[in-house]
This record gives structure tokens, sequence and C-alpha cells, in this order.
């Protein structure tokens, strides 16, 4: 049985029909999933606000590359277009973690490094999972009690939008 935890995020168009459509694309495999959170654009700050959530997923018919390949279908069926590092898009889904596999693969570097530093995945990681651990990191819990308040206070909550 393999789990992964996959970090969803929007902020073109239609933002919830986005997440939605990803969590409908793992229908099967859910384990968890968390809110919708409102959050500020890090890394290239001139865009506009992001959807983002966590969800967990499970299945003995995938492996870490499936989880990739799966996620990436996702993102085209959004009609995800890639133009700018770190700019606006449709859909984005990111691997954070499968089980306790080590990746190095540019392709698939695993756990994914962003995570130890983003409140804009590790907020809703630890609503979804209160037990989540980042394997050779520690407990989320831990992480996210390390980071500044100000990457935290970008991060809002909104129960208003159900993923489903
Ligand atoms: N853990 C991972 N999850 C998703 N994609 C990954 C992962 N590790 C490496 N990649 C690779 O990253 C590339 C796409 O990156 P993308 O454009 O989505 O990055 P980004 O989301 O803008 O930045 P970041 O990965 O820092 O969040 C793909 O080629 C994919 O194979
Ligand atoms: N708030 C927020 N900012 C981002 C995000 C994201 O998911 N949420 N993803 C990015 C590229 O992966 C760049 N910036």
């Amino acid at each position: 049985m393999s789990r992964a935890v996959l970090s969803l995020g929007s902020n073109l168009g239609d933002r919830l029909a986005h997440l939605r459509l990803a969590v409908a694309g793992f229908a099967d495999e859910l384990v968890a999933v968390s809110s919708v959170y409102e959050t500020a654009a890090w890394g290239v700050t001139d865009q506009p606000d992001f959807l983002n959530a966590i969800i967990v997923v499970e299945s003995d018919r995938c492996d870490e590359w499936a989880w990739l390949r799966r996620g990436q279908e996702l993102e085209r069926r959004a009609e995800r277009v890639r133009e700018r590092h770190w700019g606006p898009r449709t859909l984005d889904v990111d691997v954070v973690t499968v089980d306790d596999v080590r990746s190095d693969h540019p392709d698939l570097l695993l756990p994914h490094p962003g995570t130890p530093t983003r409140a804009t995945v590790l907020i809703p990681w630890l609503q979804a999972d209160p037990d989540a651990d980042l394997p050779g990191r520690g407990p989320v819990r831990d992480l996210l009690r390390a980071l500044p308040e100000s990457e935290k206070a970008g991060v809002t909550r909104r129960d208003d939008l159900p993923l489903s």
C-alpha cells in the first residue's frame, strides 16, 4: 500500500473548481482532505492569491511515480500552461511525501523540498492529519511552530468554499 500527501494549488480562473477537479480525480483513493485555504502568493508575490489544500491518498496500485503522473494528468485537464517559474497556474499538484520514500531525482524530489518552510502546505496538512510527520524532519506540528508568524499570517481557512 502506498500513501501519498498531495498539495493542491490554484490561482487562475475558477480556483475552487480546479481544486475540486483534482479531488474528484483522486476520489477512489482519498483518505483525508483538508479545508480550502486562501493564501498570499510566496516566491513570485505579484500574482493573485492562491487557494491551497492538502489531500492524503492511498492505493496499492500506485507508486510515487504513478502519483506524480496522476497529478500531472489532472494539471493538463485543468489546462495548465507553464509560463513562469512559480507563476500563476490553474492547478498545481505537488507530491509532498509518499510514505518514507526519499528521492533526489529532479523529476520527483521526495519529500518535496519546499515543504518545511511552506505554511501553505504545513497548515492544511496538519489539519488533514494531526499526527503528520515529514520524513527526516519530524512532526509537522513542530515544523509549523518553528515558522515565523509572518509566514502563517497569509493563510486563511475558507470553510465557506467546500471541496465537495
Ligand atoms: N515532489 C514533486 N512533486 C511534483 N513535481 C515535482 C516534484 N519533484 C520534482 N518535481 C518536478 O517539478 C516539475 C514541475 O514543477 P512545477 O512547475 O510544478 O514547479 P512549481 O510547482 O512551480 O515549484 P515547486 O515545485 O517549488 O512548488 C516537474 O517537472 C516535476 O517532475
Ligand atoms: N500561496 C501560494 N503561493 C505559491 C504557490 C502556492 O501553492 N501557494 N505555489 C507556487 C508555485 O508552486 C508559487 N507560490
